[in-house]
């Protein structure tokens, strides 16, 4: 598809939005453009108010930065990035589906992540916010090799947007498109990577209390005690049914950054630290330090659709400034000053 000219309205996402505005209020002049990545591969930059950017690759509709009004980068991506199919980007936000992490028989993380996916110029009425001027539809179909791995035909279709206060939101719409009758089912997952200063000054808020599956102990079932999560040694939970919001709260940078669920009932966190990082081809050996994976998810009970039917999931992510006093946040009331509301 021919990437539309700079900093212009994309036509056919213009289009789509007039096409669709008779039904609900979409937003009018949808911007995006489409540009040449690492080794050629395309992606979707989308710009917003007060310099606010993200940026999207095809090759897995991987959201591979989010950038605030300083311009600075929110996410971590690998300086060992391998931008080269079939390897997945490490860093940023895959896409885990229809299978996430080695629940099933299918590769590690499912398919989804190490596809091509292509814009969407007529998807479905989404009701949005209509403040929001700067998104993609992106949209991925089974291809025949699909069909002999995971016989089960679909439309995945992601809107990433990017909203006036900088915040970062991504939609997923599953439609099982099969015809002979069959349901499926799926396990799901944002694998969110945050950038952080100092893994050691990282809390994490609203998972305390929850129950989780350890990863390191053979998904065995635990319960979280005590307070906020802190980091000290390799993690790989998934918290189950975990609360709709979750702050990250990064006390050296001052920033929190507050996750907002929705159709996604649970929550991996996941730090590999020293000794995985190192086996890691495209990690640096160093890197566990800055980085911290929040990824909420459908991990224990999964997701079913019958012929028909539509499954949606979303994430929201904002970052505001935390003057952060131990055990005194809020991490919603705190998100909604920091958003004059
Ligand atoms: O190396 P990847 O396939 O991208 O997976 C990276 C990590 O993803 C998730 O967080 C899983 O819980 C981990 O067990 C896994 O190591």
């Amino acid at each position: 598809m021919a990437a539309p000219p700079p900093s212009s309205p994309s036509p056919p996402a213009a289009a789509a939005a007039a096409a669709t505005q008779q039904t609900q209020p979409q937003p009018q002049t949808p911007f995006y453009e489409l540009v040449k990545g690492n080794s050629g591969l395309e992606k979707v930059l989308l710009r917003g108010t007060r310099g606010f950017s993200a940026e999207v690759y095809l090759y897995g509709a991987q959201v591979t930065s989010w950038k605030n009004d300083h311009a600075e980068e929110l996410l971590f991506v690998s300086s060992k990035a391998i931008f080269k199919p079939p390897k997945a980007i490490r860093g940023g936000i895959p896409i885990c589906f229809p299978q996430f992490g080695t629940h099933g028989n299918l590769e590690q993380h499912g398919f989804a992540r190490n596809r091509l996916w292509t814009i969407d110029d007529n998807p479905p009425p989404l009701p949005v916010n209509p403040a929001i001027k700067s998104f993609v539809d992106l949209i991925l179909r089974p291809s025949d090799e699909d069909l002999k791995i995971w016989p089960h035909s679909f439309e995945f279709r992601l809107r990433v947007a990017l909203g006036p206060n900088g915040d970062l939101s991504l939609t997923s719409r599953i439609r099982n498109t099969n015809t002979d009758g069959r349901s499926f089912s799926y396990t799901f997952a944002y694998h969110t990577y945050f950038s952080v200063s100092d893994i050691s000054e990282v809390r994490v808020e609203g998972l305390e209390t929850m129950d989780y599956l350890d990863n390191l102990k053979g998904k065995e079932r635990f319960t979280e005690q005590g307070d906020a999560i802190v980091f000290e040694s390799e993690i790989d939970k998934v918290y189950l049914a975990a609360p709709s919001k979750i702050a990250i709260i990064d006390h050296e940078k001052k920033r929190t950054f507050v996750l907002t669920k929705e159709g996604l009932p649970d929550a991996v966190v996941w730090n590999p630290w020293d000794k995985k990082a190192k086996a890691m081809q495209d990690f640096g050996d160093g890197e566990y330090k800055h980085m911290l994976c929040v990824e909420p998810a459908a991990v224990e009970k999964p997701i079913t659709l019958k012929p028909g039917e539509e499954w949606k999931g979303r994430l929201a992510l904002s970052a505001v400034p935390s003057s952060y006093c131990s055990g005194q946040l809020d991490p919603l009331k705190e998100h909604l000053i920091a958003l004059n509301i």
